[in-house]
């Protein structure tokens, strides 16, 4: 779907991208990097809309050099910021937006519907998108970027501004481009979590380099990582050392790190989930030392381990 070889982009003050060699195949991916990483640039570039300094890309087989109107006929592009007029109705924006991709009037105002019904607007259609929520409006984007029937879209940093049920409803819709139409999807975020949930495969960036690009399974299992704390009881008057002990005799590997900022973050163990396994390992050896479980549940990664991979918890050897 997307190729690039060394592709660079140098503004006068900053290397946005840094022979970044890429090779992104069908279904959802997700471009994860801090703000600035490069991913805005990246997008403009594969649409034909920015040129690279070196390198070269494709989208589709077309190279973005040569071929940026041909490839926007085929993709779809839901850019970051706000940009939509406030004075016209959702139908009529992307009605417009479809006539612009060359879709004839009628072609154009049953898509819309089409789409708009998709993502969820169906009942707000007529009303002017100026009295839209932040949600609503993302969904008009991502709209407009569908209702030509791509065979890619390129969602820039969709969740942004977007409260917790606005993000995983935005993640939903989402996931059902991909199933419920077959339309491959590359979405930027800066926040790791939400795209491992969302996407088969994530490419992360960092300063304009490609800092890792994996399945989003291979990812999760080098990065998962278990919080557990437990009661401390009158056998085990330090119930968290002596769990700490009969999990690593039971094979369980510890890694080193605090849970910072969390309540009783000095109670909690941080061990390296191996599957499914683990679970059972840590429910079966708490209740063998007759200890209460307070929680065990999946440490949500922090982007600046991926960023950094140095500053990971790594795995360590605890004396017993
Ligand atoms: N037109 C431009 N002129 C000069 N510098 C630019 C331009 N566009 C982007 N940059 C710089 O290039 C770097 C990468 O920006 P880019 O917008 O691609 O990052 P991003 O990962 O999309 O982050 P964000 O989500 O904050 O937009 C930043 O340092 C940015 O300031």
């Amino acid at each position: 779907m997307i190729v690039t070889e060394s592709l660079s982009k140098r503004f006068p003050r900053v290397t946005a991208l840094d022979r970044l060699s890429l090779d992104i195949g069908p279904g959802v991916t997700g471009l994860v990097g801090a703000n600035g990483a490069g991913k805005s640039t990246l997008i403009k570039i594969l649409l034909g809309l920015s040129p690279a300094t070196e390198g070269r890309a494709e989208v589709l087989g077309l190279d973005v050099a040569a071929c940026g109107a041909a490839i926007r006929e085929h993709v779809g592009y839901m850019p970051e910021h706000d940009c939509l007029p406030p004075d016209v109705s959702a139908t009529e924006f992307v009605v417009h937006m479809a006539r612009m991709s060359g879709l004839p009037p009628s072609a154009a105002r049953e898509r819309t519907a089409d789409t708009l019904r998709h993502v969820g607007l169906y009942e707000e259609r007529y009303r002017p998108i100026g009295g839209y929520s932040t949600g609503m409006k993302q969904r008009v984007k991502l709209a407009q970027a569908l209702v030509h029937d791509p065979r890619l879209v390129l969602l820039d940093e969709p969740t942004n501004g977007l409260d917790p049920v606005g993000r995983d409803e935005m993640l939903g819709l989402i996931r059902r481009v991909h199933t419920d139409f077959g339309i491959s999807v590359l979405v930027t975020s800066h926040l790791l979590g939400e795209l491992e949930r969302t996407c088969g495969h994530v490419v992360v960036v960092d300063g304009g380099r490609l800092l890792r690009s994996s399945s989003t399974s291979d990812f999760t299992r080098t990065t998962a990582t278990l919080a557990v704390e437990v009661t401390d009881s009158d056998t085990h008057p330090d119930g968290t050392a002596a769990l700490r002990e009969a999990l690593t005799a039971a094979g369980v590997t510890l890694r080193a790190g605090v849970e910072d900022g969390l309540p009783g973050a000095g109670h909690i163990l941080l061990l390296e989930a191996a599957g499914e396994e683990t679970y059972d390992t840590v429910r079966d050896t708490v209740a063998a030392l007759g200890l209460g479980l307070v929680r065990m549940e999946q440490r949500r990664h922090h982007i600046a381990e991926v960023f950094r991979p140095e500053a990971a918890p790594q795995p360590t050897e605890v004396p017993a």
